[in-house]
């Protein structure tokens, strides 16, 4: 049975319609990619996922089951800019979550819990290389530090699926390379689902057991909101040669990635 079952999924805003009938079946630990043009509904169908909105129409299923109107445990996520709390430090960052969490049911974390809290944050800590900082205050770390310990908070309640919106695209080359390592190794320990929307492509596919392409079928010039996105292209990436070519050739170009893949080219039939 699929961890995530997507039926029928559509976003609308006023006229505005930015996702159209999307279905998607997700197993248990795949790293689904998602690529598509700027604007095209990336964070929106993440924010859909998290139930910080619900959808127009159709519906999610989690575990066979529809979602929880609210963002619950079960679902961690973390931004392109740093979502940690600037007042507290390192390691009350960390915690926080479980303590919230907590709060509602006992009032606070104590004893025997505490520990054990604080065992798991401890570890935590040291996957993702802030064991020496645990102490410090965000202000005091770099870009990349911040957003190892947002990935630190959204994981440290085990959460069943990982919500990345562009985690990397603020950081250089060299510490982006350092956080797919990290990523990688927390998703085999920590046997999540992760759904990752990036700008890049080549990361991924260096990332993604999988890519879903995001895209308009139908595009009015005349009424540009009428039709929304939709997955395009769902591709497997154990078998790269299956790909098509010009995804190939996106992914070996040095642009910038925030053009369309396909441009006007693709899939999308334009009306006139
Ligand atoms: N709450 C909202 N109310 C009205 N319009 C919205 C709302 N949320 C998103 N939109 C619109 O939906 C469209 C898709 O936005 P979204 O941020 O999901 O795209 P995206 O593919 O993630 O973009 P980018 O790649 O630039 O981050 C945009 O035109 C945005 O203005």
């Amino acid at each position: 049975m699929s961890l995530i079952a997507v039926r029928n999924l559509s976003q609308t805003y006023g006229d505005h319609t930015v996702l159209e009938r999307i279905n998607l079946e997700v197993a248990e630990q795949e790293f689904c990619a998602i690529v598509g043009a700027s604007g095209c509904g990336k964070s929106t169908f993440l924010r859909l996922l998290l139930s910080e909105e619900k959808p127009s129409r159709g519906e999610i299923h989690l575990d066979g089951a529809p979602l929880a109107d609210e963002p619950t445990a079960d679902r961690g996520v973390v931004f392109q800019r740093y979502s940690v709390f600037p007042h507290l430090t390192v390691m009350e960052n960390l915690i926080l979550p479980l303590e919230i969490r907590s709060s509602r049911l006992l009032g606070r974390l104590f004893g025997a819990q505490r520990r054990a809290t604080k065992d798991k944050a401890e570890h935590l800590l040291e996957r993702v290389g802030l064991s020496h900082v645990r102490d410090a205050y965000p202000k005091t770390l770099s870009g990349g530090m911040q957003q190892r310990l947002a990935i630190a908070q959204a994981i440290i309640s085990k959460p069943k699926v990982l919500l990345l919106d562009e985690p990397f695209g603020a950081l250089d080359p060299g510490t982006r390379a350092r956080m797919h390592e990290i990523i990688l190794a927390l998703w085999q320990e920590e046997k999540m689902t992760v759904f990752m929307v990036t700008h890049d492509l080549k990361e991924g596919f260096k990332l993604g057991t999988r890519l879903l392409v995001f895209d308009k079928l139908r595009w009015d010039p005349h009424a540009p909101e009428a039709y929304g996105a939709t997955i395009t292209y769902d591709l497997p990436l154990d078998d790269r040669r299956s790909l098509p070519p010009e995804l190939i050739e996106a992914a070996s170009n040095e642009e910038p990635p925030h053009k369309p893949i396909f441009g006007n080219e693709g899939p999308r039939d334009v009306l006139h």
